[in-house]
């Protein structure tokens, strides 16, 4: 995607042998980046939320293995960089797809030989992120033209979204908003509800300025306000990214997540999940019952920050000193409220036999005959 007019992806390598990133707590004030060089930068980077989004998660832990290889290139180093990376973050599945694809890569290999592999396996690890994304893109795009056909081509196409599932939470592209920028470039009059997504407010602070940014028309609204905009017939249909979904459709994403989808079927308003397939985690079924939530710090509830109008950025308390908090990261939407999941290969049901529809190597090595 360009950031003021400059092509850019969300992680590279930089010729020093450094890993460069945008470090996203600094927007949409500034647009900062920042060189990562050891492997403990990379955890820091991933655990701070310098980099967050589930698929650029994964990328920035497989260029952290070498970060770290570049000193010890021996296996019990790969391995206390793969456990170290792994505790950063529960949730997201794509982490640990991306180091078990490293490690599988790097194993088998002398010492010599594992860094320069090391690096080829994460560059690759990135252009397929890419590759799937667009891919994505142009599925989602075709249930946006739908929508707009729907509406005789009359008006605009509502479409809700939550948190940030956009390039900066991948490698390029994005996943539910790929085929937002799908739609703009072809000249499809969508509109983009953005929830503000407390409370660390990815959606107002990351999702809008990327909207901004390509020039796709957008509002940014309260977390509670989605309902009753799906009451008065202001959303057709939504869209948003998963950080773990399981073999039958269970959907982890930002919390609130599950909120959005209740009142979608209360209202008859489509419920579509973008999901790349690294994000699909074939070993778990219930995914209310099994997938981690992660507990974030308290502080993220109880202060806000901003920029005020000398530019100065400030974080003040919201809640009464001593009053406790919980900070969950995440919910799970139940595979039965979501309309459909949005992969690179197309889209499908969400149930076992959908996604193995779409995956059938999969059906292979479990066994499963889908449900
Ligand atoms: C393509 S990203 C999908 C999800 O990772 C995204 O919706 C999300 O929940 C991100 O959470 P975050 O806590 O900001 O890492």
């Amino acid at each position: 995607m360009k950031v003021h007019g400059k092509a850019t992806r969300s992680i590279w390598t930089e010729p020093d042998g450094s890993v460069g990133i945008i470090d996203q707590t600094h927007l949409p004030h500034a647009f900062v980046t920042l060189r990562l060089t050891t492997l403990e930068e990379a955890a820091h980077a991933i655990r701070a939320m310098q980099v967050r989004g589930a698929p650029l998660i994964g990328a920035t832990a497989a260029y952290g293995v070498c970060l770290a290889l570049r000193v010890d290139a021996s296996q019990g180093a790969l391995e206390r960089a793969c456990a170290l990376l792994q505790a950063t973050r529960p949730t997201a599945v794509n982490l640990k797809w991306a180091l078990d694809g490293m490690r599988r890569a790097l194993h088998p290999l002398p010492p010599a030989e594992r860094l320069a592999a090391a690096w080829a396996h994460a560059a690759a690890l990135c252009d397929e992120d890419v590759a799937i994304n667009q891919a994505i893109g142009r599925h989602g795009l075709t249930l946006i033209r739908e929508a707009w056909e729907r509406k005789g081509r009359e008006g605009r196409v509502n479409v809700l979204t939550h948190c940030n599932a956009g390039w900066l939470a991948t490698v390029d592209w994005g996943t539910a908003l790929a085929p937002l920028y799908l739609a703009r470039d072809e000249g499809l009059p969508v509109h983009v509800w953005v929830d503000e997504t407390r409370p660390r407010n990815q959606g107002a602070s990351l999702t809008a300025w990327e909207l901004g940014q390509h020039g796709v028309p957008h509002t940014v609204i309260a977390d509670n306000v989605g309902g009753h905009l799906m009451q008065h017939g202001e959303v057709d249909l939504c869209i948003v990214g998963t950080d773990r979904t399981t073999a039958r459709g269970d959907v982890a994403n930002k919390i609130g997540t599950y909120l959005k989808a209740l009142a979608a079927r209360d209202n008859g308003v489509p419920f579509y999940v973008a999901l790349p397939s690294p994000t699909i985690d074939w070993t778990l079924e219930d995914g209310v019952r099994d997938i981690p939530i992660e507990q974030r710090d308290g502080r993220e509830l109880t202060d806000v920050s901003g920029r005020l109008a000398s530019g100065e950025v400030v974080t003040v308390r919201v809640t009464p000193e001593g009053s406790p908090v919980a900070n969950y990261g995440f919910d799970v939407t139940p595979a039965r409220l979501v309309t459909a999941l949005i992969t690179e290969r197309g889209v499908c049901p969400a149930t076992s036999e959908g996604l193995l529809s779409l995956f059938p190597e999969r059906r292979e090595l479990t066994g499963r005959t889908g449900t």
